[in-house]
């Protein structure tokens, strides 16, 4: 039997090189999308030499062309399409006196924007390809409850659970569903460019930065993309099924709702 197909933006690293390892371990054929090309094939040679089937496509996600043909060249190559993972994002540091069009649009173009195209893309081919669909977005902890110093991000994070909810409801006569993970603090190159950046904005040390992130946390660490594959690996599975419109946190107990 042909394997199911996956596909995974701002897979070259942190938490989307862990959904794509993960994935590939399920036995889904991973398409692994982000912008850098020496980045993308390290990841594909990893995951083809450790027996898995992995192909590197670049592709912008703030332009919904770049999106819609790392879609159709997904299912060219890979042959189908059965789960759509919109995991790229950037998070620039941003109290609000620092607030500035150019990083709020450009912010909100790679966020939302690349969550928006992926659910058109993604909706539009499974429809095409005559069978249902998961839809599985990057949302964050930061867009269930406002952190301070993150008002760019968290707009663009509060907004797509938003949208996970309004095209949940749109969907679901496709058979399509649209969930959302939500992490914590997560120890990635994101997450460490923050706490440094906020670090210095306050003229403290960098792990004055992480501590402001990761002094609530009830289970007491940080997280890991693994801790955040494992969701996502749930919610590309068949026992999810029941599941659709959530944001679900994978936060180690910050953020209780
Ligand atoms: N690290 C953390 O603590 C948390 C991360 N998240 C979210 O998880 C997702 C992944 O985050 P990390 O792995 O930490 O980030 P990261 O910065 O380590 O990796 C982000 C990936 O997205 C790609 N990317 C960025 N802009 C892109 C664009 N315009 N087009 C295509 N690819 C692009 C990058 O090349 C990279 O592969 C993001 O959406 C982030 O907002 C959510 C909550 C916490
Ligand atoms: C980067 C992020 O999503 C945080 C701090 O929750």
């Amino acid at each position: 039997m042909s394997k199911k197909v996956a596909l995974v933006t701002g897979g070259s690293q942190g938490i989307g090189k862990a959904i794509v390892d993960t994935l590939s371990k399920d036995g889904f054929a991973v398409a692994v999308v982000a912008r850098k090309k020496a980045k993308i094939d390290k990841v594909v040679k990893d995951v083809n030499a450790n027996g898995g089937h992995a192909i590197g496509l670049i592709a912008d996600v703030s332009d919904r062309d770049q999106v819609f043909a790392a879609v159709k060249n997904t299912i060219k190559k890979l042959g189908d399409l059965n789960v759509m993972v919109s995991n790229a994002g950037v998070a620039p540091t941003t109290p609000i006196d620092q607030v500035r069009p150019h990083d709020l649009q450009m912010t909100m173009n790679i966020n939302l924007g690349g969550v928006i195209w992926g659910i058109q893309a993604a909706s539009q081919a499974f429809r095409k390809l005559g069978h249902p669909g998961k839809i599985i977005n990057a949302c964050s902890q930061a867009g269930q409850y406002g952190n301070p110093n993150l008002t760019d991000y968290g707009a663009s994070k509060f907004a797509i659970r938003g949208v996970t909810q309004t095209t949940a409801q749109e969907l679901a006569k496709f058979g399509i569903t649209v969930n959302a993970y939500c992490p914590g603090i997560v120890k990635t190159p994101m997450m460490k460019d923050i706490a440094v950046k906020v670090a210095k904005n306050a003229n403290k040390p960098v792990e004055w930065g992480w501590k402001q992130f990761s002094k609530n946390i009830a289970l007491g660490r940080l997280s890991t993309p693994q801790d955040v594959a494992n969701l996502v690996s749930f919610l590309a599975s068949q026992k999810s099924n029941y599941i659709t419109g959530q944001s679900i946190l994978v936060d180690g107990g910050m953020v209780f709702r």
